[in-house]
């Protein structure tokens, strides 16, 4: 109910000058839903909850999964995709959805997975335990009752500085030359007029008459004129409307302020009780906010080894501190992915650097053989309007081209208007462009450089990277791989062959975590080390589906064997 208010005071009933009547109709998908009774959608209620945890914490379902009964498990709206479009033409940049208020109901989660949806994202900045818990369930659910294979990130909040609540407020519209009170006290809700609570002790310390406050990287701008004790009195000079908990900045003489708050904790007590509630809830992957180094990064991957035995979550960097940048290479080889996220990074370092930086990130990971995801303010404009801004559309293809693992929707799928429409154009303009770039032939010249530390690595990277120049120059219709860690098929992904790569493996859990990987069509089976007999299996079984036929050319890898072989389907 609270982001139905904050929309009725952002929304403008009056059409974007320009904004075309229709796109195409593959383009719009589902009609958008408008925000109504949120609060009853996203009950957190368990009532309806039919999955429950086992005593390892592991989501377990009560009904009857259709996947436990199947002999081969995919994805299926990536095996409707497959069949419809034939496989060399299914999507292989992967789509993250923040779920919110607008998309935590089950039929909006389902939307969005019909839509393409390969990760649910939930962002411990916001919302309560509860409300998590719900979330991923229902996600969880989804999965076992109706067959995809969603995974879930959990987003920590760190402990960079940001406002309150606004004391059950959706927004707050601050206006020119009004004077605000930013203060370091708790104060019971409903807050005093124009005051702000912010989170950080020492703020009122650190602040200095004449600084510049930025709300959430600009959206709005103070300049502090008073201090007095814990509140600091700033006056507005950048109108802009306050949105519970949005990240503050404060800058003196054009450089952002790093006095202590340089040392606040990239993990909070907050954000550990948050990550042991990930862990029992069987996330797939953890996103650390605002990491500054490698070991923050060491430090929680030994945490969830010891905590989480047998389960493999990825441990996701976030890139958006300017301490990030100085330390970019040792913190992608210690996590198992990045994520550009370029609404707090854009709120630390200038703008214009923004789009040179993200291409540096996308192009190192894929040295490093690690998922990169772009995030924040894709289609921003979808929160509010059907359809995006010519700019975002070219930003969105500009991600594509660069060959970024996955796209990620923040607040146009977590408290937009158009959350379906907005992940329908990612995915009608992640296609485009990857046909474009297909039918062009542009091979990029990226040189992959040696990653593997032992011979046995070196000889799985060579055969990918083989069978991947083999793929292009044979023009096959896709690469098989039977692989039992994953490790084989993100080699795979990391040369972003022509054809899709059918990703085999025996682990629930790899498979969703192979789902934030460029190109990879995750498999479920069980196979053995006998590569005839796992052929002849999945042919049989992806030939009753529809999804592959006789005569295709496939070329197929083991990681067991380390093996290659090319054939058609008989
Ligand atoms: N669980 C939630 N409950 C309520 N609102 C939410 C929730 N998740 C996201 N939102 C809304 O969607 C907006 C965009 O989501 P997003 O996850 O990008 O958050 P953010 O506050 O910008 O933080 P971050 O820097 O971690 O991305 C938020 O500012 C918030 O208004
Ligand atoms: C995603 C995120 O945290 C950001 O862009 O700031
Ligand atoms: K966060
Ligand atoms: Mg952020």
């Amino acid at each position: 109910m609270a982001t139905a208010a904050a929309h009725s005071l952002l929304h403008l009933p009056a059409p974007k000058p320009g904004a075309p009547a229709h796109l195409a109709p593959a383009t719009l998908g589902l009609p958008g839903r408008r925000l109504g009774r949120l609060a009853a959608r996203c009950s957190s209620g368990n009532g309806d909850l039919t999955a429950f945890p086992n005593p390892n914490g592991i989501l377990v379902a009560a009904s009857a999964a259709p996947s436990s009964s199947s002999p081969i498990d995919v994805d299926v709206a990536t095996e409707a995709d497959l069949r419809e479009n034939g496989f060399r033409s299914t999507r292989r940049t992967k789509l993250v959805c923040t779920v919110g208020p607008a998309t935590c109901g089950p039929e909006e989660l389902e939307a969005l997975a019909v839509g393409g949806m390969n990760v649910a994202r939930v962002n411990m900045c916001h919302g309560d335990r509860e409300w998590h818990r719900s979330v991923i369930r229902a996600v969880r659910r989804l999965n076992e009752e109706k067959g995809f294979a969603v995974a879930v990130m959990m987003d920590t909040e760190g402990s960079e500085i940001h406002m309150g609540d606004l004391g059950g407020a959706s927004a707050a519209k601050a206006e020119d030359g009004e004077i605000w009170t930013f203060s370091v006290r708790s104060f019971e809700a409903p807050l005093p007029d124009r005051t702000i609570h912010v989170n950080y002790e020492g703020f009122a310390e650190d602040v200095r008459v004449g600084d510049e406050l930025l709300v959430d990287g600009g959206m709005a701008r103070f300049e502090v004129i008073e201090k007095l004790g814990p509140d600091v009195k700033c006056r507005c000079t950048d109108p802009g409307l306050l949105l519970p908990r949005a990240n503050l900045t404060f800058w003196r003489d054009g450089s952002i302020v790093r006095e202590r708050n340089a040392m606040l904790p990239t993990i909070s007590s907050k954000d550990w009780l948050d990550i042991d509630f990930g862990i029992s809830e069987g996330v797939d992957f953890i996103a650390v906010s605002f990491v500054k180094s490698a070991e923050v990064i060491n430090h929680l991957k030994s945490y969830i080894a010891a905590r989480s035995r047998g389960s493999d979550i990825a441990v996701i960097a976030k890139i958006e501190s300017i301490d990030s940048l100085k330390n970019l290479e040792e913190i992608i080889r210690a996590s198992d992915g990045a994520m550009v996220a370029r609404g707090d990074m854009g709120a630390q370092i200038p703008l214009e650097q923004v789009p040179s930086i993200q291409q540096k990130i996308v192009k190192l990971c894929r040295q490093l053989n690690k998922p990169v995801i772009v995030a924040s303010q894709l289609l921003e404009s979808m929160i509010e309007y059907p359809t995006p801004t010519r700019a975002e559309v070219a930003d969105v293809s500009e991600a594509v081209r660069q060959r970024a693992d996955a796209l990620m929707l923040s607040g146009e799928s977590a408290m937009g208007r158009y959350p379906e429409k907005a992940l329908s154009v990612l995915r009608s303009v992640s296609l485009r462009i990857e046909k474009w770039w297909r039918e062009e032939k542009r091979h990029e010249a990226l040189e992959l450089k040696d990653i593997s530390s032992s011979f046995s690595d070196k000889i799985s990277e060579e055969i990918c990277i083989s069978a991947a120049k083999m793929a292009n120059k044979l023009e096959v219709d896709a690469v098989f791989v039977y692989t039992k860690t994953g490790h084989m098929a993100s080699l795979l992904s990391r040369c972003r062959p022509d054809c899709p790569i059918f990703a085999f493996t025996t682990s629930t859990s790899v498979r969703r975590r192979l789902n934030l990987q460029w190109g990879l069509i995750p498999f479920r089976l069980s196979f053995s080390d006998d590569m005839e007999s796992n052929l002849n299996r999945t042919f049989s079984l992806l030939k009753a589906r529809g999804m592959i036929q006789s005569g295709d050319l496939v070329i197929a890898l083991s990681d067991m064997l380390q093996s290659i072989q090319v054939m058609n389907v008989p």
